[in-house]
């Protein structure tokens, strides 16, 4: 990974958490260097000034191109489109850790996002003081973005145990490109989130946490959405239509279980359940239907303290 910055932006003291001005952050046509952004996007204490330039830091193409495939297949970035993914792109600079480097502290306040490029990161949560390793990342893993969206100190402690290899990207441009998205996105879906009886024992953080990271998918009437036997990788949420779930036992002619309609959820046991990676049933729209979706990823992160419960709702599928 080579690279020079061109410009340095100070970082921003702006906080709290913000809500969607009424001038939205628009992202340029042309790349950074040559284009400053006008908006201003207000927020709940203060502003944040879209005209600040944007550092670009220059990269090699294959850098380059490598982080705008990661940027495409990281889920914290499904709901940008292109032009806002190549201006992240060009943004990122590199920052390379040592050994049992301490990337992130819990309890900080945010300063970068970062997506891992080689070496491993361990996820260590600390609460009523006990110390726990939640999760290792891995190469294309993105971390740091719960404090920067949403204004809150770091929420877990990031080490790498064998040095490693990122991108980084600055709290001022991380916010000023995904605010308007996520945060549009984030009001939409708190609603429905909120009809969802399995979400209930998730913090509020935690429940906005999980409606930046969901996606949408339409689909038409007698589109399987979930076969039997495939290798799953989604979990789906209703919001809007009617879902019938059939299953074959031992080869014979698939029977119907059951219907789902919103606000309802499906796809969660080849998710949770290692030994049952694959689907144990069928999922077909039976009208048209609207989902919001978790990649699986997302859904081991952000569901991790609803484990129980879910795994309660299986065992009573059995
Ligand atoms: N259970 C978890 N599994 C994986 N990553 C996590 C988990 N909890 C928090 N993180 C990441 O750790 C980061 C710590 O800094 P942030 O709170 O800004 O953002 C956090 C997430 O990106």
């Amino acid at each position: 990974m080579s690279s020079s910055p061109q410009s340095a932006s100070p970082l921003p003291h702006d906080d709290d958490d913000h809500d969607v001005g009424e001038e939205m952050p628009r992202m340029p046509s042309k790349p950074y260097s040559t284009q400053r952004r006008r908006n201003v996007v207000s927020t709940a204490s203060t502003t944040i000034d879209m005209s600040k330039p944007i550092p670009v830091f220059q990269k090699s193409d294959s850098d380059y191109k490598s982080l705008r495939e990661t940027l495409d297949k990281n889920y914290l970035f499904a709901t940008l489109d292109n032009s806002q993914k190549d201006a992240i792109a060009k943004t990122m600079e590199p920052k390379e850790f040592q050994k049992d480097a301490v990337l992130i502290k819990q309890g900080d306040e945010g300063d970068f996002f970062y997506i891992l490029v080689e070496g491993e990161c361990d996820v260590h949560i600390t609460k009523d003081g006990n110390t726990i390793k939640v999760a290792t990342l891995r190469p294309g893993d993105g971390f740091g973005e719960i404090a920067l969206m949403h204004n809150c100190p770091r929420t877990a402690t990031i080490i790498t145990p064998s040095g490693c290899k990122t991108w980084a990207l600055d709290r001022n441009t991380y916010k000023q490109v995904m605010m308007t998205t996520v945060l549009t996105k984030r009001k939409r879906f708190q609603d429905m989130i909120s009809k969802v009886p399995l979400f209930d024992k998730l913090t509020s953080l935690e429940r906005h946490t999980v409606c930046d990271a969901l996606q949408e998918l339409s689909v038409s009437a007698g589109h399987v959405v979930v076969k039997q036997g495939d290798k799953g990788d989604t979990f789906y949420i209703i919001e809007n239509g009617e879902v019938e779930i059939t299953k074959s036992v031992d080869g014979a002619p698939a029977q119907k279980i059951g219907t789902l309609t919103a606000p309802q959820y499906f796809g969660e046991i080849a998710l949770y359940d290692a030994e049952e990676s694959k689907r144990q049933a069928t999922c077909t729209a039976i009208t048209d239907c609207h989902f919001l979706t978790l990649p699986q990823k997302a859904f081991h992160r952000l569901l991790g303290p609803l484990k129980k419960d879910m795994e309660k709702r299986i065992s009573e599928y059995k």
